[in-house]
């Protein structure tokens, strides 16, 4: 009987009028639309008349026609689905609108909408999404999470793909086991030293890193940190770049660059003295004292602390329900919030990066390294 729903709801019937809105949110709107033109599977009939109920909703505001009578079943289904939508706004119908033909389109073929999945090919890397919530789980617990390169490009490239992907609506950012991250593989300048030697490794690795940290930087959702234990190094300074930051209480807090014969990055250098005060950043960032969640929070790099057994229900809890709220909102929220700093940390970060890339090619660097690498023989 449903049936009759058929493609022509799909069809741009009502169009938007005469009057085009070049707005972000009015082309993306549009783009769904067509995009929806170009399925080749068919949703079925739920999905479609809630495709319907969000059309009317996103063109026409909340349903003000009176309820079919009679046996006339379809126009009843229809009409259920644009009331059942209520006072919602015309704009957030349009980015349901919008996450919704994602997720059919996601579903009838590879789309670069569906990249979040590309970080899932990734060896210590797990990125997985659900119900609006994209989770990147660092998952090499064997070697205390530690980044190779390819977490980092792929951590990068997941994050900038979800930038344009409506149905991701908060990232966050976890870890497997006891550790949330123990930084830097240190391996990495060994493993990593392409045929032009040293000095293009260090390129290389600058380049790595510039991307990891500008596509934190950029990401305009809200990124969160679940910081489920101890972490050393790049995993703290970029917690400055997260929104927002859980960690359980056994969670502890390094930064030891200077015996690594390294610099600060992730902008540290620029939001650690402004988040804890000059005198409690360089006792981090100069003295290498680890800090404990505690403190982390009291200098307000850590928004809360959850004892462990509650951690992650706690976490689930606050991502769900920021991806339930209207995402445009949301995207103006954050970007007011920031607009401030993002050019400045893009700049930050790009001379963290140059100066990090003479660091590497100091001896103070390559002993400390060797000697982290040699220790246990
Ligand atoms: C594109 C380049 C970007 C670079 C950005 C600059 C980033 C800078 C940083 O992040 S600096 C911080 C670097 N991290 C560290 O200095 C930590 C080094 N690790 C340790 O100090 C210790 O391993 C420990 C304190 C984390 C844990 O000590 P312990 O409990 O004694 O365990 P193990 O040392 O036996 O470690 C278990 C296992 O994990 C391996 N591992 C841990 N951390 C790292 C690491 N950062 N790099 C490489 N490997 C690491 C460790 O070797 C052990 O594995 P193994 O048994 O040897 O196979």
């Amino acid at each position: 009987m449903l049936s009759v729903v058929s493609r022509s709801l799909f069809s741009r019937t009502s169009g938007l009028g005469s009057v085009r809105c070049f707005s972000d949110l009015s082309s993306r709107f549009e783009a769904a639309q067509t995009k929806l033109n170009t399925l080749t599977e068919d949703p079925g009939n739920a999905a479609k008349l809630k495709i319907y109920g969000l059309f009317k909703q996103a063109n026409q505001g909340p349903c003000n026609i009176p309820k079919p009578g009679g046996f006339n079943f379809v126009a009843k289904a229809k009409y259920d689905a644009w009331k059942g939508l209520g006072d919602m706004t015309q704009d957030q119908a349009k980015e349901e609108y919008i996450s919704f033909v994602a997720e059919l389109a996601g579903a009838d073929e590879p789309s670069p909408a569906a990249a979040p999945a590309a970080g899932a090919a990734t060896e210590g890397l797990d990125v997985s999404q659900e119900d609006g919530v994209l989770t990147i789980r660092l998952n090499r617990p064997e070697k205390f999470n530690a980044l190779t390169w390819a977490m980092y490009t792929a951590i990068g490239e997941t994050l900038n793909a979800a930038a344009e992907n409506p149905s991701v609506k908060v990232a966050v950012i976890t870890g497997t086991g006891k550790w949330y991250c123990s930084g830097n593989d240190l391996s990495n300048f060994t493993k990593n030293m392409p045929a032009g030697g040293p000095q293009e490794m260090a390129s290389n690795g600058q380049k790595v890193l510039n991307d990891f940290c500008d596509a934190m930087i950029k990401f305009p959702k809200p990124l969160v940190a679940a910081v489920n234990g101890p972490a050393i190094g790049i995993p703290v300074t970029t917690l400055g770049l997260c929104d927002l930051v859980y960690c359980t209480d056994n969670a502890t807090f390094k930064t030891p660059f200077v015996s690594l014969g390294q610099s600060p990055e992730g902008c540290s250098s620029f939001i650690f003295p402004r988040t804890f005060g000059f005198a409690k950043a360089n006792e981090m960032l100069l003295t290498e004292r680890q800090i404990t969640a505690q403190e982390a929070c009291d200098g307000g790099l850590v928004t809360r602390i959850f004892t462990e057994d509650r951690f992650r229900d706690e976490v689930d809890k606050v991502v769900k329900h920021m991806a339930s709220l209207p995402p445009q909102s949301m995207r103006i929220s954050k970007g007011l919030i920031r607009q401030e700093v993002t050019e400045k940390l893009l700049e930050v970060n790009k001379r963290e990066c140059e100066v990090l890339r003479e660091r590497w090619l100091s001896d103070e660097c390559m002993t400390a390294i060797m000697n982290f690498l040699n220790r246990k023989k």
